[in-house]
């Protein structure tokens, strides 16, 4: 499951920075949706080849007056103790301060695992920084400078020792033709409704998955002769385990559920359009890759008039999603569920589905020269060659040189090509671009002139030396 970090501290010391630098990473990947919130106290940092985890900005504990009883504060320590790891930041500039101290207090009572993070150690000596903040007595300091993105790396290195060992329900996916699903949304929208009609079918096979750890649930059903694997929703939750208190909306719960499926199925409440929150759970899915099917839910309570009006505002509000397919559906009564599974096995169809070398470089070339992108300053960006790059979304290389001034819309044209001629649904497509000759081409062993020169003078140097 993905794990949670959470950045405390008083407020200006740059912990929204901070949040940006870890969260913001990929930023070359994930293109900013118009349509999608971001919610600014959550993200997912995603480290290249490290395990990725959800960062938590709790806002800053402010001074005496709210002091660390304040609701701010509150917020903020609830979400402190729900985390794995808490960064506890300070301003290197400003030194140490009264309420720096409370925090540490209030931390160390907690118990909650903690590093230090000196902030705003650029332009300064960071040992003497890390000093001043010695006689707080964390072992583990670490100055870095989140505007200008220094020591985040070793900051990184740091956090991923320290995250909770990956549980047995991680080992997920024994079964590859088990499709892992997560029906999310915010509060009220039907999740729990659906889930239980879902699992409450006849014809179906339902059984708790065992293995799975106190926090994430996973239910395994059949439905028309397919698995599926449902990840931990509100839904599940409650029903799997006795517990009476309603259950509240948790982001980092519903991220962590977004993480572990291949295809997040969204609510939306018909007669409530998209909102704010509704907004920032898509945009979580699509900064996550997954697959995603829009389930359009309590379509049974409207008039007919309704949803003209309903249909004409959702086309507009998730115009930045074309490639989703929406389902109408009533989880009271059971209808629209064929369709929406239908949906989920389509979009789990074209996210995991594999491509050849020979197939993806074909359609660039098609593509490319059906329309070459634009030439700025005299000179064209050129695509050479393209491999593909990883399923769940499916991600294609593209080789080529001056590709760093290929427009946004030219990406776009290449996505809509790709998914037009590989029949891609309900998935994300990503581009990688990458400078540079054909990768395969050393490997063959096709070596320039130069290089054959090279080598046949190194071998005659080795013969006379014998
Ligand atoms: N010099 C320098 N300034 C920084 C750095 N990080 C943040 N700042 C500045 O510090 C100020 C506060 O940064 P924020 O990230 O908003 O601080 P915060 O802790 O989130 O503040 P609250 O939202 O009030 O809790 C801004 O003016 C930032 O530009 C840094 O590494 N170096
Ligand atoms: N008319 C109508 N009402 C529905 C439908 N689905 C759910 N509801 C009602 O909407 C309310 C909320 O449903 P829940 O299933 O509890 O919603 P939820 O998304 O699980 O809510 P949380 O657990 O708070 O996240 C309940 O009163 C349901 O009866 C539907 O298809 N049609």
């Amino acid at each position: 499951m993905l794990p949670s970090v959470a950045l405390v501290g008083r407020p200006n010391v740059g912990k929204s920075t901070l949040f940006n630098a870890l969260t913001r990473s990929r930023d070359a990947l994930v293109h900013d949706e118009p349509g999608v919130t971001r919610d600014r106290h959550y993200g997912v940092c995603r480290p290249d080849g490290q395990r990725a985890f959800v960062v938590v900005d709790t806002g800053g504990i402010a001074g005496e007056d709210q002091g660390l009883a304040g609701a701010t504060a509150r917020q903020a320590r609830a979400a402190a103790e729900e985390a794995d790891l808490v960064l506890f930041v300070v301003d290197g500039r400003e030194g140490v301060s009264a309420l720096d101290e409370e925090i540490l207090a209030w931390l160390r009572k907690s118990g909650r695992p903690m590093l230090l993070v000196v902030n705003k150690t650029d332009g300064l000596d960071s040992r003497a920084a890390l000093a001043e903040f010695a006689r707080f007595g964390v072992a583990d300091a670490h100055a870095v400078s989140a505007s200008h993105r220094q020591g985040i790396g070793s900051l990184l290195e740091e956090i991923q020792g320290r995250l909770p060992e990956e549980g047995a329900a991680e080992v997920l996916d024994e079964d590859p033709d088990r499709i892992r699903v997560a029906f999310v949304g915010r509060p009220n929208v039907g999740k729990s409704t659906l889930v239980n009609r879902i699992l409450g079918e006849e014809r179906m096979i339902a059984s708790d998955v065992p293995g799975t750890t106190r926090d994430s649930i996973a239910v395994d059903l059949e439905r028309d002769g397919r698995k599926y694997r449902l990840i931990d929703t509100a839904g599940l939750r409650r029903k799997s385990r006795v517990e009476a208190a309603v259950e509240k909306f948790s982001i980092i719960k519903t991220l962590q559920a977004i993480e572990e499926c291949q295809v997040a199925v969204i609510l939306l409440d018909a007669s409530e359009g998209v909102t704010e929150q509704d907004a920032s759970v898509l945009g979580a899915v699509l900064d996550a890759g997954r697959a995603l099917v829009i389930a359009i839910n309590k379509w049974d309570g409207l008039s007919s008039y309704q949803r003209e009006q309903t249909e004409a505002l959702l086309s507009r509000r998730l115009a930045f999603v074309p490639w989703a397919e929406s389902v109408r559906i009533s989880a009271l009564h059971g209808s629209g569920l064929r369709e929406l599974f239908r949906a989920i096995h389509r979009a789990h169809a074209s996210a995991t589905r594999t491509f050849s070398t020979a197939e993806v470089t074909r359609a660039l070339e098609i593509a490319y020269e059906s329309s070459p992108p634009p030439a700025v300053r005299g000179h064209a960006p050129k695509l050479r060659f393209a491999h593909p790059g990883g399923a769940n979304p499916p991600t294609f290389v593209v080789h080529g040189s001056r590709l760093r001034t290929l427009p946004d819309s030219y990406t776009r044209y290449l996505e809509n090509f790709f998914r037009k001629r590989f029949k891609l649904v309900g998935t994300p497509v990503r581009f990688v671009f990458k400078e540079g000759e054909n990768p395969y081409r050393g490997r063959k062993n096709v070596l320039t002139e130069r290089q054959q020169a090279r080598r046949k003078r190194l071998i005659r140097h080795a013969r006379r030396g014998r």
